[in-house]
């Protein structure tokens, strides 16, 4: 373990998110160093450090913020500039490698919804399963599973393996609990995709109230209708730096590269 990196996770009130100097670094054992020197660096992705005897992928580099309660946090940046990355950091699944990281709060990381999810067992169990894994407890999640159901519209689907389920099916009955939990911090990677037009659009009010209901937000996403529905600060990240921090339509304005 590295000396001058930690990270801590307490449940004691008040919410909070710090960081300071926090750095997350992947060295990959099998990548072929020598042609990766010859690369230049592109628009998307992290750095590659190369000169090192692995190569590293300095996925996150110097990360100093603060998060306190009642923030409301759109991660934007390009593809592989850190955003899920810093999630991770965030929800104290990653410990950094080099800085510090101390989180106060219940987490909610709902990075992929079908995280916590059995093929094997029915929905209903899984909606009980996955709130759990969410931080609910089962006295909870049992007085909300009729709830949770009415809205996922599986009907006797709800009985029957999730192995049977379409795509879209198991995105339903995932943001069904997702949307009925009472975190406080709440760091969601933005994935739902795959659910068609008329449940996203229903998905969205229950969203909002999550986001009303939690304590901290911080939401990684490409859309910016979506940021604005949830968020009124972001955080810009480029090459795993925050490139710039503020008001949600002033960091939008320079990414896009429009006048202030
Ligand atoms: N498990 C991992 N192993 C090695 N490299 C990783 C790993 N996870 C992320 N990276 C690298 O870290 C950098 C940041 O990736 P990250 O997934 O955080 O980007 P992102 O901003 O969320 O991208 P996207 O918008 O495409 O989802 C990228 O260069 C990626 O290649």
């Amino acid at each position: 373990m590295n000396v001058d990196s930690d990270s801590t996770v307490t449940t004691s009130a008040p919410v909070s998110i710090t960081t300071t100097g926090a750095c997350v670094d992947f060295p990959i054992f099998d990548a072929k160093s020598r042609s990766l020197k010859k690369t230049v660096m592109g628009l998307v992705g992290g750095n590659i450090d190369s000169a090192a005897k692995v190569p590293v992928i300095e996925a996150l580099r110097d990360i100093t913020l603060t998060l306190e309660h009642g923030a409301r946090v759109g991660l934007v940046g390009h593809n592989g500039a850190g955003k899920s990355t810093l999630l991770r950091l965030l929800s104290g699944i990653y410990e950094p490698t080099r800085g510090h990281a101390e989180v106060r709060g219940r987490v909610a990381p709902v990075f992929d919804l079908g995280v916590g999810m059995d093929p094997e067992i029915s929905g209903l169990e899984n909606i009980m399963i996955r709130g759990l894994f969410l931080g609910m407890t089962r006295k909870q999640m049992e007085q909300r599973v009729d709830d949770i159901a009415e809205f996922t519209e599986l009907g006797d689907f709800l009985r029957m393996p999730l192995r049977t389920y379409s795509t879209g099916m198991r995105v339903r009955l995932a943001l069904g609990v997702v949307t009925s939990i009472d975190p406080e911090i709440l760091l969601l990677d933005e994935g739902i995709g795959a659910v068609d037009a008329a449940f996203l659009e229903k998905s969205k009010q229950r969203l909002v109230e999550l986001v009303e209901r939690s304590g901290l937000l911080v939401f990684a996403s490409h859309s910016d209708e979506f940021l604005r529905e949830l968020c009124d600060t972001a955080i810009w990240m480029e090459h795993g730096r925050i490139k710039q921090q503020g008001d949600l339509d002033e960091v939008l304005r320079a990414y896009k590269g429009l006048p202030a």
